[in-house]
């Protein structure tokens, strides 16, 4: 890869040009600038003109957000391979690229957006005929927010039949449409009607799973439920995106559109970062909701960090991990003991894990060894998933799925694609699942769900949804 300061697109393109000649093959350039301060959201919903393959990533810490808007390329596998197959294809694709940047921050330049299913083996396809197995978009255009400053990255393909003049034209007019100022107008939609998915049924599904569990075939299970709505109008995303990162603190903020269908959602639940090979992952499990008084609220945390049936869904997370990291990192380091991680409208048990990524290992590998953890599968892994794909009944497609991004410097971060829902036009699936123990209770766990459930509801038209 090379590195040189920013010119003028269409010098950069002539380069690029000669180069793909010489080669008789397409080159990868990506240009970053520096610019004005750019509201994100405008950015997003200015982007839909360009291409109806967009993605919106806010990290929890709210100290990175990136938009981006079409695709310069895609990372795309489909078997059981996918982690490692997607790391060899971005390997290949920054092999024959040239970089043009000044400034080096993470989430800048070559950046790969997107996710994966939870489970590849899932044969359905309904309804995530958009979300293939891995989907990871490094972006045509990409906003960037950062330690307080805004970049915009330039990605393109460029062939070696490309006429110069014609497609530096195309991105210049692009980038300069994408900048203009404006207002995010959109409204919230309107609920049509509102369909809990058999919720007897699902009841039963966890009783079923408890007695299963005691009788000794796993010692933990997730299962999750579906809520369809439908809706008067189609549904605009961008303000429903907005609505999101105005009202869920602590959570990844994420969108991704592919083929005009949007998974979005407000996600607390991190795998795995790495920055400069320190790997942070995320052991969250075990719930209450919040309290309608600081006393109440109070005295639930307390409940729940004293709870044997909640430590117990969290224990299996956090031995889980710790495994995993272990195996491919030095200096893990493990608190003795869950402490709380309030969200809006729940309160989580929740444990750090920190390590030093060894030489060899990248985010994809770390990825891999975690997925699903027990906080999203079950313990243990292999069991439980395939418990999963018996007895669920839904699809879960990309729900579950990590979701985030990478990019060339092996900076990333990936959450899981909880707290979400797939939009489609005038219809969407709410999914929220439970972890199912030995001493797991339907109801209680019904309730859990629906209280999962909320964080969406709130911002698609269901403020007086109540359970
Ligand atoms: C499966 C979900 O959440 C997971 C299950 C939790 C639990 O059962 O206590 C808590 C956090 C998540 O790990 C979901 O929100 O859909
Ligand atoms: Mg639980």
């Amino acid at each position: 890869m090379l590195h040189t300061k920013a010119p003028q697109i269409e010098e950069v393109v002539g380069e690029a040009l000669q180069k793909a000649h010489h080669l008789g093959e397409p080159l990868f350039i990506s240009i970053v600038e520096h610019i004005d301060d750019q509201d994100p959201f405008q950015f997003f919903e200015t982007g839909q003109h360009i291409d109806q393959h967009r993605s919106f990533w806010q990290s929890a810490e709210n100290d990175l957000t990136m938009v981006g808007i079409g695709k310069a390329s895609q990372l795309y596998a489909k078997s059981k391979q996918r982690f490692r197959e997607v790391q060899s294809l971005w390997t290949q694709l920054q092999e024959n690229a040239m970089v043009h940047d000044d400034y080096n921050k993470k989430g800048t330049g070559m950046v790969a957006l997107g996710g994966f299913s939870f489970d590849p083996e899932q044969k359905e396809d309904t309804p995530w005929e958009s979300f293939p197995d891995s989907q990871l978009t490094i972006p045509a255009f990409l906003l960037t927010k950062v330690e307080g400053e805004t970049y915009l990255t330039i990605n393109a393909l460029i062939f070696p039949e490309d006429h110069q003049q014609q497609i530096a034209n195309q991105i210049q007019n692009h980038r300069d449409s994408l900048l203009k100022k404006g207002e995010v107008t959109g409204s919230l939609p309107v609920i049509e009607q509102t369909f809990e998915v058999a919720p007897e049924a699902w009841k039963e599904s966890v009783k079923k799973a408890t007695e299963d569990i005691t009788a000794g075939l796993m010692e933990k299970v997730v299962l999750a439920r579906e809520l369809r709505i439908t809706f008067k109008e189609n549904v605009q995303i961008t303000a429903v995106l907005k609505a999101l990162a105005d009202t869920q603190p602590n959570s990844y903020i994420f969108c991704y559109e592919s083929e005009g269908d949007h998974f979005i959602g407000a996600t607390p639940e991190r795998l795995a970062k790495v920055e400069e090979r320190e790997l942070v992952s995320t052991c969250l499990a075990g719930t209450v909701p919040r309290g309608r008084t600081e006393e109440e609220d109070f005295k639930l945390g307390e409940e729940l960090l004293g709870d044997p049936k909640n430590r117990q869904e969290h224990q299996f997370v956090v031995e889980m991990i710790k495994e995993a990291v272990e195996a491919c990192s030095s200096q893990v380091e493990v608190p003795n003991g869950p402490v709380l991680y309030p969200l809006r409208n729940l309160q989580h048990l929740y444990t750090p894990v920190k390590a030093v990524l060894d030489q060899g290992y990248t985010l994809l590998d770390v990825i891999e060894k975690l997925h699903p953890t027990p906080a999203l599968g079950g313990m243990p892994q292999q069991v439980s998933v395939e418990y999963i794909r018996t007895h669920e009944t839904l699809n879960r497609g990309w729900y579950a799925g990590p979701i985030g991004w990478f990019d060339a410097q092996d900076n990333g971060e990936f959450a899981v694609a909880i707290r979400s829902a797939l939009i489609q036009q005038k219809e969407a699936s709410l999914f929220a699942g439970c972890g199912v123990v030995e001493d797991s209770d339907p109801e209680a766990e019904f309730a859990e769900t629906a209280v999962k459930l909320k964080p969406m509801m709130n911002v698609l038209g269901g403020s007086e949804w109540d359970m």
